[in-house]
């Protein structure tokens, strides 16, 4: 199973970088952005050399008579570039020039223009500094100004007064209310986080969706491998995975000084936070993994779920607790059910731990804070896990409840457990009702026949119950190869799923070495081998890796391991690819590493494209497959992957061996192989099925045969017996000689029309006639002995005889098959 994620989480290194990356970035810019836009808070003169007014603008006006007026205008023209202000003389009046740009520009004006100056030398003499009172400096900085111009003028050019701020330390109730309101980070901390675990968290369903989709986990199940092993491991895994972003997230909240997770021994408290929310969200995304089927689409929705499910919640919990909002009683109900959430509950975890840390300190640090925290009934929490707010007790104890509520809610999905329970319910209903009676094997029969069927059924509920299976029986014997032959939809795979276990029974049972398929379906997984009719592999392991995972799964010792994956290599001619990324083996390019890509560009809405008739070549050479575009599902792949799927199905010899038209897209030379390798198993004493479309295969492999038609066996036996019950009659090919051809043809027509009565003419063409010859009274000697006579007197040049072949007895019972109108009604 860590053989599986560590290929996984090396080959999809795109997606772990970004499980790392995302989290990490994007709380590092909140970080940025909260300490940034809060210096700029406390000091608005910042606000101003930062240039976030763009380049102020100081209209001045003299009059036109002033003696100074050109050096005046020099000098502040002089001193205002140099501050990189931009000085507008104003001809007229400054009040009425400043009023009227006032309503022409509106707030923008508020921002650029923060001081003006008149002169006056004539008549009235007088100096007027005008300044906005928006901004906090602003009559000290016209102040300056003007002083700055008047020392011009009385010492030169070059002269100049350079204005500092100190101010005054604030009162301690300025401060204290100062301090208080840094509380609020913690608000912007949660958002962010929330948003970047939103993404984190969806990537965890990824690989469960994929083995899902193409059943490469019930594979692994058929394999031996128990459904808690399977989870387990994964979740051990991804906890590790999760690990270590949640390590990174707190050295950058160490090296951006976030007191509240990194001082006082809040390091611990903090990594248990994110750890209880990555035990909690990863058993939900595992869950939640049953409600789609491609990868893609779960990573997109998901991440909206994620998205959703935390900053729409915090959000609204949070803006509802505010006093003014006067829903403080609701906050506290929505707060409760929304427990249920890891992502709120992580949010509202680090929000109030943010609070509570920096409330404490606070109101322990001077007694006037002391006063004031009393005064305004700020509330704070000793102990950081209390359970009322704003302790964090209650989202701590939800997180770790609902991970294991959720792992449990996945065991009892995995292990039927509910559907077990629904269809023992029904049987016991049928049971009263139709009196239904199934036969008990006897316990010898049962140790000593490797599987055996009992009035196996299936009907598939849906609006129109659909009985797949009805009531097949059977016993495969050891050193077997049974063939199940049947039409398109006639119920073959879900036999197969049944007897593996993926289906449940609607009745009977099946039992294997023993073993009931509806009690014991661990012990009968143990004891099978499974080739589904779609490769059931990891795109992101080589097919030597898969192989040796499954020679692990099936407890061969690890000594033997390398030579039996060796020799199934070589039995299906699989050597030259063993290496190849399963990907790579029916496309020539990545496939699977662009998942995370598209499913980003989905998310931001790229996802149009497809209607732009966009294609999306993966091919990495000029020479690949363009496989395209890259969200439609892949094409079938080739024969090498089912070779595999076919190896996987026989590697640890299990007793029991079914294989769901393994052949299907193999070459001729592949396809031989491939029965050697079927044939040495079933003589080496294994109980073989097999479905097949192929007459040619099952003559080859078989020894006993099945015909299903709408969910029942219409015939059972060996392919000999069939021909001989089914194909009745034989089929007789002549040629007659070319001299005289037409009329010694038609005289021989005539002789067969009398001689065998019934017989039918399938085919005439130059010369020759091929007629089939019905009748259970006939015999080989019979046929033979009659055409040796007439061979002579109808000019028969040649003449062969030979019995129906399956494909014949096959199409035989196509009258029973429903068509396609009556299937649709
Ligand atoms: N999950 C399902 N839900 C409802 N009906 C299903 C389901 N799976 C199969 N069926 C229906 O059950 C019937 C038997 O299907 P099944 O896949 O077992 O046939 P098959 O013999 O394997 O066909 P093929 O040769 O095409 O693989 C079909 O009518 C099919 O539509």
């Amino acid at each position: 199973m860590f053989l599986k994620k560590a290929a996984y989480s090396w080959r999809e290194w795109k997606m772990v970088a970004a499980q790392v990356l995302v989290p990490v970035t994007c709380v590092t810019l909140a970080l940025l952005a909260i300490n940034y836009s809060s210096e700029l808070f406390d000091d608005p003169m910042l606000r101003l050399t930062l240039g976030e007014y763009g380049r102020t603008v100081v209209p001045f006006s003299i009059p036109g008579t002033s003696r100074l007026g050109q050096q005046l205008s020099e000098h502040l023209k002089d001193s205002l570039q140099a501050e990189e202000q931009e000085p507008r003389e104003v001809l007229g009046d400054l009040e009425e020039f400043l009023i009227f740009r006032a309503s022409v520009e509106g707030g923008g004006f508020n921002e650029r223009c923060l001081v003006a100056v008149s002169f006056r030398d004539v008549g009235e003499r007088t100096v007027t500094a005008l300044f906005n009172n928006q901004a906090y400096h602003s009559p000290a900085t016209a102040l300056a100004i003007v002083d700055n111009l008047l020392f011009k003028l009385l010492c030169g050019p070059h002269a100049s007064i350079v204005v500092s701020n100190f101010p005054q330390p604030r009162s301690a109730l300025q401060a204290a209310k100062d301090q208080f309101n840094e509380g609020r980070k913690g608000f912007d901390i949660a958002l962010n986080l929330l948003f970047a675990m939103a993404f984190l968290a969806s990537t965890f369903s990824i690989l469960a969706v994929s083995e899902r989709a193409v059943q490469a986990k019930h594979v692994q199940f058929v394999s031996g491998v128990h459904v808690a092993t399977f989870w387990l491991s994964a979740l051990l895994w991804d906890l590790i995975s999760f690990l270590i972003p949640s390590l990174l997230l707190l050295v950058v909240f160490k090296a951006f000084d976030v007191r509240a997770f990194t001082r006082d021994g809040h390091m611990a408290d903090t990594l248990l936070l994110l750890l209880l929310y990555g035990w909690a969200i990863i058993p939900l995304m595992y869950l939640m993994n049953f409600f789609f089927s491609g990868a893609a689409t779960a990573y997109t929705r998901l991440t909206i779920f994620n998205i959703l499910s935390g900053i729409a919640t915090f959000l609204m919990v949070t803006i509802m607790r505010i006093p003014a909002v006067k829903l403080e009683e609701l906050s506290k109900t929505l707060d409760h059910v929304f427990l249920v959430l890891p992502n709120h509950c992580l949010g509202m975890a680090v929000s109030s731990f943010y609070e509570n840390y920096e409330t404490r300190r606070y109101c322990t640090s001077s007694e006037v804070a002391a006063h004031y925290c009393k005064k305004y009934n700020i509330q704070y929490q000793e102990n950081f896990y209390a359970w009322s707010a704003p302790g964090v007790g209650r989202f701590v104890a939800s997180m770790a409840t609902s991970g294991c509520a959720y792992l449990i809610l996945l065991f009892l999905i995995e292990t039927n457990l509910l559907q077990r329970l629904r269809g023992i319910f029904c049987v016991f209903w049928r049971r009263r009702t139709l009196r239904t009676r199934i036969l008990a094997p006897s316990s010898d029969s049962l140790l000593h026949t490797p599987l055996i069927i009992k009035e196996l059924s299936k009907v598939y509920e849906q609006q129109v119950p659909l009985l797949a299976v009805d009531r097949i029986s059977l016993a495969v014997q050891k050193g077997e190869c049974f063939g199940l032959l049947g039409f398109n939809g006639a119920g073959k795979t879900t036999t197969f799923k049944m007897l593996t276990g993926e289906e449940s029974l609607t009745s009977g049972d099946a039992f294997v070495g023993g073993h009931s398929i509806s009690s014991d379906v661990g012990k009968v997984r143990q004891r099978i081998g499974y080739c589904p009719q779609f490769d059931a592999l990891l795109d992101h392991m080589t097919g030597r890796e898969m192989l040796v995972m499954y020679a692990r799964l099936r407890g061969i010792p690890e000594r033997h391991i390398g030579a039996c994956v060796e020799n199934t290599l070589r039995g299906l001619l699989l050597e030259p690819h063993a290496n190849k990324l399963l990907y790579a083996m029916g496309y020539p390019d990545a496939h699977s590493s662009l998942l995370f890509t598209r499913a980003v560009l989905q998310l931001l809405g790229v996802g149009l494209c497809r209607n732009t008739g966009l294609n999306w070549d993966m091919g990495a050479n000029a020479n690949s497959q363009p496989y395209s575009p890259i969200w439609h599902s892949p094409a079938p792949s080739g024969g090498n992957k089912r070779k595999l799927s076919t190896g996987i199905a026989l590697i640890g010899e299990p007793a029991v061996i079914f294989l769901d038209e393994p052949s299907t897209g193999m070459d001729p030379v592949a396809r031989r192989l491939l029965w050697d390798t079927v044939a040495r198993a079933r003589e080496s004493g294994k109980a073989i099925v097999i479905t097949s479309h192929s007459m040619e295969e099952c003559e080859a492999l078989c020894t006993r045969l099945a015909i299903m038609v709408q969910g029942q066996f219409k015939c059972l036996g060996s392919p000999q017996h069939l021909k001989s019950k089914f194909g009745s009659g034989y089929s007789l090919r002549a040629k007659v000689r070319s001299e005289g051809q037409q009329e010694a043809l038609e005289e021989f027509k005539a002789f067969v029309d009398l001689t065998f009565p019934g017989s039918v003419l399938e085919d005439e063409h130059q010369g020759m006639v091929h007629y089939h010859l019905p009748g259970q009274n006939l015999s080989w000697a019979k046929v033979f002995g009659i055409l040796e006579k007439a061979k002579e007197k109808y000019s028969v040049d040649d003449y062969s005889v030979s019995q129906i072949s399956l494909e014949q007895v096959f199409l035989s019972f196509a009258h029973l098959q429903p068509s396609a109108t009556e299937e649709g009604r």
